[in-house]
């Protein structure tokens, strides 16, 4: 078979040079459509990528004045100015430093006062403007991706979620107490995700190596979301050797194609 459904897993020697790649296929992407829909994602996994790619445009190498951006989520409850919400760090290390316009910009409202009708707005947005491109994501080390949560059913589109509890602690590292974390967020739901034509996760660290070793396994459960990632036609798995680290190549499924770059 040609295999037009290929799970790519690119293993780069560190988390400079995965970066690098992650931001030369994004660079690629506004280069063959210049008003392509970016699905975005926070964390810190993607900032040097972000950084890079702040780079390219200060060399005139991209150009993203007809671009237009989705984030995967927000917390619930936190001003656009706080130094965690997603709006701020969007804005801060990434937005303000490029030509993207603001009105071209879609970050869920956390605090929206009809948080319903907010991820409905939302999932209209999308659809209005014909679907996201390239979705770029980071997996949280329980296999979340945005904030659908392992669980034994996940939602479909964007909703209102819970934070788990080891995902409230991981991510306390950038709150000053664990207290100040939001118990909810906003999130992409996983169709709103796998929607898109081309998804590319990044991976950095040994502190995710077992949630990416259960993400390419060749199997699927709601308790790893990022596994369903694995029925995606057109997904690319960028990694760090740290974050690959545990995958077995037997276990991958046939029509996976591995490469380990120098
Ligand atoms: N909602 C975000 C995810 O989109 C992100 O992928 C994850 C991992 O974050 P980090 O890259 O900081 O490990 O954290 C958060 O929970």
């Amino acid at each position: 078979m040609g295999g037009i459904y290929k799970m790519r897993i690119i293993v780069e020697k560190d988390y400079q040079a995965m970066s690098k790649k992650a931001a030369l296929m994004v660079a690629s992407q506004i280069t063959l459509r210049p008003n392509s829909n970016l699905g975005l994602a926070t964390g810190g996994t993607p900032l040097a990528m972000y950084d890079k790619l702040i780079e390219m445009y200060k060399k005139d190498e991209i150009d993203f004045s007809e671009v237009q951006s989705f984030n995967l989520d927000e917390y619930c409850g936190l001003k656009d100015d706080h130094p965690n919400s997603y709006h701020y760090y969007m804005y801060n290390n990434f937005f303000n430093e490029i030509n993207i316009k603001k009105e071209n910009v879609h970050i869920p409202n956390g605090r929206a006062e009809d948080f319903e009708q907010e991820c409905r707005n939302y999932e209209r947005s999308i659809k209005k403007v014909r679907g996201i491109d390239l979705q770029i994501l980071g997996i949280g080390s329980n296999g979340h991706i945005g904030f659908n949560e392992p669980a034994e059913s996940l939602n479909v589109a964007t909703e209102v979620v819970n934070l788990t509890d080891e995902t409230i602690e991981a991510n306390s590292r950038y709150f000053d107490s664990i207290d100040e974390v939001p118990k909810k967020a906003i999130s992409m739901g996983m169709a709103t995700i796998l929607k898109a034509d081309r998804i590319i996760l990044l991976a950095s660290g040994e502190n995710k190596a077992e949630a990416i070793q259960k993400t390419v396994s060749g199997k699927i459960s709601t308790e790893i979301p990022a596994s369903l990632l694995q029925t995606h036609p057109e997904i690319t798995i960028l990694l760090d050797q740290e974050a690959a680290s545990l995958i077995s190549q037997d276990e991958l499924s046939a029509d996976c194609h591995f490469e380990i770059c120098d």
